[in-house]
């Protein structure tokens, strides 16, 4: 038994609300794609930011705003100005966990007052074991999680089935579901799980990839997310918004919320991802990076201990490229093996 309601492209829902996890069986008629209007209407004022060329200092404390016109100001003066977004860097592992998960509460408290449900869109990878941490395991932190109001989307999925190893649902069923069920095992009255937003599995392998996407699209919430959790590849990649020509295509999309990434860099080949539209219309974004291969990366996209950056200005890493669109709502948690010198000037 599984502990999350898992939705599909026709908006089944699948169990309700222990049942078991599964996709939801192949739609019948290609749906319409609501996401898209939605989004691009919501992406108006959120052109690229052109980068400036004036030497300024961090606001000390940000408070993320719903879609703000975006004036990006900089920290720094350099070839590849470095947009001013917050970095976290906790002294230990386990402050690190305490204040990702106090980080991610917040959003879901301030979520809750706005409605009746959180959106969140996380990543696969390596944040999902650190979601396990933060959520589940920390005592403090788990009891002031309101899963049954948390409606979970992948900001990218890896085109396997879903019990796949490399599926980031799977990834997260693994490590984060499934240990939560076992903890409210014996909860009385019963607790709910999350409501998560799964690809149409059955189109898997049939050549359907743009379909997929598109129909994974037009489960994306009307409102915009209120929190995406976001990883960062050792070259720089984001969702799966990967560096260089072959993907540039992906990064300069404007329109379509959910695309299909062709010859992945990174196994497996086929995924479909995110696009930058729909991360600009995110309330808060929030990067996690842990260890110390991901430390030269970092140096390229937040800068050393000076806050130069090494980064090309004419082709900006996926994640740099956030940073530079969405200033105001991105926050940075790394570990200090990843921050290196960063941690210099981060705000905690
Ligand atoms: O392939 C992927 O990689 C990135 C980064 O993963 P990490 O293990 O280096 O943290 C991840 O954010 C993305 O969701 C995933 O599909």
């Amino acid at each position: 038994m599984s502990y999350a309601r898992t939705i599909s492209v026709c908006r089944h829902v699948t169990g309700y609300p222990h049942a078991t996890c599964r996709p939801a069986p192949r739609c019948p008629r290609p749906q319409p794609l609501p996401g898209l209007s939605h989004l691009t209407a919501l992406c108006r004022d959120t052109k690229p930011a052109q980068p400036r060329r004036t030497l300024h200092t961090r606001t000390p404390t940000r408070t993320p705003t719903r879609a703000p016109t975006r004036t990006p100001t900089h920290y720094t003066a350099c070839t590849h100005p470095i947009p001013m977004v917050s970095v976290k860097v906790p002294s230990t592992p386990a402050a690190f966990t305490e204040a990702l998960a106090a980080y991610i509460i917040d959003q879901q408290d301030a979520a809750l007052k706005r409605s009746n449900r959180f959106n969140v869109a996380i990543s696969g990878g390596s944040l999902v074991s650190q979601l396990y941490e933060a959520l589940v395991k920390d005592p403090r932190s788990a009891p002031k999680v309101h899963w049954a109001q948390w409606h979970i989307y992948f900001c990218d999925e890896r085109l396997v089935p879903l019990n796949d190893p490399d599926s980031n649902y799977g990834a997260f069923k693994h490590h984060v579901l499934d240990p939560l069920l076992a903890h409210h095992e014996n909860a009385t009255p019963p607790i709910l799980g999350p409501t998560c937003y799964a690809i149409n599995e059955s189109l898997v392998g049939l050549d359907e990839n743009d379909r997929i996407a598109d129909e994974y699209a037009s489960l994306l919430p009307g409102a915009g997310f209120d929190l995406v959790l976001l990883g960062c590849g050792p070259d720089g990649h984001t969702c799966s918004l990967f560096p260089g020509e072959r993907h540039a295509f992906l990064l300069e999309e404007q329109k379509r919320p959910v695309m299909w990434c062709p010859e992945s860099p990174k196994p497996p080949a086929d995924r479909i991802t995110f696009t930058l539209p729909v991360l600009r219309a995110a309330r808060a974004l929030c990067f996690v990076a842990q260890g110390a291969g991901k430390r030269a990366v970092l140096q390229r996209i937040l800068g050393g201990a000076d806050g130069t950056a090494h980064d090309s200005a004419d082709t900006p890493l996926p994640c740099a490229r956030v940073n530079a669109e969405c200033p105001h709502t991105t926050t940075w948690f790394l570990d200090t093996e990843a921050a290196g010198d960063i941690a210099a000037r981060a705000d905690m």
